[in-house]
């Protein structure tokens, strides 16, 4: 996946957040290894704890479009400061992204700092743990 290419759809996606509380706009895009992109944005709620996150946003989209197969997120905020995946949604990638997955975190001007989905969620609950017999 060209970089570039993705840093703008997340930029896109993100002056659609719906962020009348937090004023804190995130944009999101996952995408399959055969090049399959879908984008993301927060959506707030008046009952705060509504709000769906950028990230889950975009991972839903790709579900519903039939793509359960993730090849890497990437993440964009309102500022300078470097911008992780909060925990939700991290168990969230959990279930889409392999282990060796990236995660693309931009902040300032374009700079990037990459994780694997297992650096950002070790140990991690899933399927596997729910063979208990
Ligand atoms: O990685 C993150 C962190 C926060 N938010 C949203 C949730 C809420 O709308 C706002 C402030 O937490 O930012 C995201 O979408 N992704
Ligand atoms: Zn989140």
């Amino acid at each position: 996946m060209e970089i570039a290419t993705l840093i703008a759809q997340a930029k896109a996606v993100r002056t659609k957040a719906y962020v009348p509380y937090s004023h804190f706009a995130v944009g999101a895009v996952v995408w399959t290894d055969t090049g399959q992109v879908f984008a993301g944005c927060n959506v707030e709620n008046a009952s705060y704890g509504l709000t769906i996150c950028a990230e889950r946003n975009a991972i839903f989209q790709a579900v519903s479009q039939g793509h359960q197969r993730l090849a890497g997120l990437l993440l964009i905020g309102p500022t300078s400061q470097l911008l992780m995946p909060c925990g939700a949604c991290r168990q969230v990638m959990s279930e889409f992204m392999q282990p060796t997955a990236k995660i693309h975190c931009v902040y300032g001007t374009d700079l990037i700092k990459t994780y694997t989905m297992a650096e950002i969620l070790p140990n991690s609950f899933n399927k596997e743990n729910l063979n208990f017999d």
